[in-house]
Parts: structure tokens; C-alpha cells; sequence
């Protein structure tokens, strides 16, 4: 299979050139055509030799992804699903804001690491996603919006899948939506969400960027963590606060960590001390996610008067606290939802 026109940074494009014997501008060219012209095939790139469109045809494949179905739920929030070149099917959402359009990109078919309150993981990991493969996710997305005259104006890595075991392409998808010479996404309009892949962790904060880092904690001790995670039997608990303290002394950026609040297993006033005392002293926020119910999960949310108690407590302590504002919660709002019904609904 060839690769996709999407799966290039910039600098891979000059490499590309450069071992052709082609001059460097012409790296900027294409990228212009792919990522502020957005065209959908080589023809159209009319400032290029007609005999480098005809290699470049050759060599690379555009289409990635096949709208299969999207949903539109009432606040506006758009949950795609699209189709691959192997037949393996995945989600994009858009989200509308008042400050912008933000869309929630997928890095893997499925996912290994099996969260207990997760639909992604339900069929395991299937494989990878290519750079490209996350990357077209946006430009679909931005193509989309074309038509409206708007703009996607930030990025959520939090669809199905972990972006730190899948690290490389995670990278260079980022490298390439934050390109000034293309998409142009400011790196502060960007957050990459983690279970908690410490050593990855590690090379995130020494990466010279400044995206934003939320790691999903969603518990505030080891044995709890390990209950609802089981990455955590992997990276216990104090080590992944310990990367995430290496993180926040590097960069000097704020960590956001989410916690999933699940009626009556991490939601007690209790757990929000506890939770308050390891986050003490760091510079963290915490965003509290009422848990999504997932069909094949026994989980039930918490009740509403009780999320706001669990918040005043953090907040008692000083950690900064939000609760997530809920969209697109009509058309199966759970990461991985739209794909597992789908998947079902094909398998029988
Ligand atoms: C789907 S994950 C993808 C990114 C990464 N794998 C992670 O876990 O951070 C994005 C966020 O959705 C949360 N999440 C997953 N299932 C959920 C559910 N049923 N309800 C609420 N949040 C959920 C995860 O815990 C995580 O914070
Ligand atoms: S929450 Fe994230 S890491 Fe956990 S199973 Fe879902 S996608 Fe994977």
C-alpha cells in the first residue's frame, strides 16, 4: 500500500525533494496545496510540473478516509465515522464552541490498555493509525467546515486509541497540523490526553512544544486505579506523578489531569481529599467527566449535587477544578461508542 500525501511533515516532504533531485520549494508547494488549499487530487496542483504530479501519483495515495455515517446532535456536535483503506472503521467528532470549532481526533483502531469505563477498548487494539491517517481526520474536518467559512480552531487528542503507544505518528501528526505553512494550529489550541504511558510521558516533556498534556487519572490512589485502569499494574500510581511533576518542572506548563466520576467507586467525598493531597502544590487542573454510560459497562453516573460536592472539596484544598461541559450527549457520546454499535450492528 502506498503511503498517504497526509503521512509527511514538512521536513519529510524536503527530504522527499531532496532525494529526488527536486528543489526544496517545491516541499512548500505541495504542502500549500494539501493543507491551505486543501485540493483532493494531484491535478490540481497546477504550479508543479506535470511530470512531478505524475510521480507523486505514483508514490502516494490521497484518499484516506471514507465517510461511512455522521451524526449531528443538538448542540451542533458532529460525530463522524469514517472508513480506512483496510476496512477498519473510526471516529472524529467536531465540536462547536463559542471560541471556535475543536475537533477530537482517534489514533488507534481500538485500544489495548482496557480502562473498565472505556467503549474503545471493547474489541481490543486492531492496529496502529498512520500520521496521515490522524492528520486527514482534521482536514476532513476542516474541509467540512469550508463551507461555512470556519476554521478549526483547536484539537483534542482524546478520540479511541492511546497517543502514547502510538507515539511516533502521534508526533508527527502534531508536527504537521501545527505547521505554519499549513493547517497552522496553535500548539496552545492543542491537548494530547494519556493514560499514563510514563516513559512517554518522559519524552513528551522533553519535546520542545507547547502542547498541552491532560493525563486520565480518575482515581487518587494506586489500588483504585488499578481497579479501573489496568495500565496501572504497568505504571503505578506515584510513578506516573512523579513523570507528570518531571513534566510540569520542564516545560513550566500546567497539567490537566481528567477524572471520570463514577457513582459510588471514585466519587466519595473522600476521594476528592485524598485526590487533593497528591495534586497539592502542583501546577494542575482538574476536570471532572461524568462517566458516559457504555451499554456493555455496569457503571452509573454520579448524581449531580454529588459532582459539585466532589468539586467544592478539590477546590477547598486549592486544586483548580471544572466539570466537563457536556456535548453531543443525544448521539452516543462515549469515545468509541458510534464504532462499537456500528461494528455490532455488522457482526450482528
Ligand atoms: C478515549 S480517551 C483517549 C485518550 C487516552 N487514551 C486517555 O485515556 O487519556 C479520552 C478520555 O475519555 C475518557 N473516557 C473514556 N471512556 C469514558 C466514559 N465512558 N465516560 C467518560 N469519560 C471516558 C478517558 O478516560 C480519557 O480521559
Ligand atoms: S480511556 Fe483511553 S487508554 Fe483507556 S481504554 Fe479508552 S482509549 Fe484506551
Amino acid at each position: 500500500m502506498k503511503p498517504l500525501v497526509y503521512d509527511l511533515t514538512l521536513e519529510g516532504w524536503e527530504a522527499w525533494a531532496a532525494e529526488r533531485g527536486l528543489p526544496r520549494f517545491r516541499a512548500a508547494q505541495i504542502f500549500d496545496w494539501l493543507y491551505v488549499k486543501r485540493v483532493t487530487d494531484f491535478a490540481a496542483m497546477t504550479n508543479l510540473p506535470k511530470q512531478l504530479r505524475a510521480q507523486l501519483d505514483e508514490e502516494f495515495r490521497f484518499a484516506a478516509l471514507e465517510e461511512i455515517t455522521h451524526m449531528k446532535s443538538q448542540d451542533g456536535t458532529m460525530k463522524f465515522l469514517f472508513g480506512l483503506h483496510d476496512q477498519h472503521v473510526i471516529e472524529t467528532v467536531i465540536m462547536r464552541h463559542q471560541y471556535g470549532n475543536s475537533v477530537c481526533v482517534t489514533t488507534q483502531v481500538g485500544c489495548r490498555i482496557g480502562c473498565t469505563f472505556c467503549a474503545s477498548t471493547l474489541g481490543g487494539l486492531k492496529r496502529n493509525l498512520t500520521a496521515g491517517e490522524i492528520v486527514a481526520q482534521v482536514v476532513k474536518c476542516q474541509q467540512m467546515l469550508d463551507a461555512e467559512g470556519e476554521r478549526v480552531s483547536s484539537i483534542v487528542v482524546m478520540g479511541s486509541g492511546e497517543p502514547f503507544e502510538n507515539y511516533e505518528a502521534t508526533m508527527d501528526f502534531l508536527r504537521i497540523v501545527i505547521d505554519e505553512k499549513g493547517l497552522n494550529i496553535g500548539q496552545r489550541h492543542i491537548t494530547v490526553s494519556t493514560s499514563g504511558i510514563v516513559p512517554n510521558i518522559y519524552r513528551f516533556a522533553d519535546e520542545d512544544t507547547q502542547i498541552n498534556l491532560a493525563v486520565s487519572i480518575h482515581a487518587p490512589n494506586d489500588a483504585l486505579r488499578s481497579k479501573l485502569m489496568p495500565v496501572n499494574r504497568r505504571y503505578p500510581f506515584d510513578d506516573l506523578i512523579e513523570a507528570c511533576k518531571y513534566y510540569i518542572e520542564k516545560t513550566g506548563r500546567r497539567i490537566t489531569f481528567e477524572y471520570a466520576l463514577i457513582g459510588g467507586v471514585n466519587d466519595q467525598p473522600e476521594h476528592a481529599a485524598e485526590l487533593a493531597e497528591v495534586l497539592q502544590g502542583m501546577l494542575c487542573h482538574v476536570n471532572l467527566i461524568p462517566v458516559n454510560h457504555v451499554p456493555e459497562r455496569k457503571y452509573v453516573r454520579t448524581p449531580r449535587e454529588d459532582i459539585f460536592g466532589f468539586k467544592k472539596v478539590l477546590e477547598h484544598n486549592g486544586i483548580n477544578t471544572t466539570i466537563r461541559r457536556e456535548q453531543g450527549h443525544d448521539i452516543a457520546a462515549a469515545c468509541g461508542q458510534l464504532r462499537a454499535k456500528h461494528m455490532q450492528s455488522i457482526t450482528g
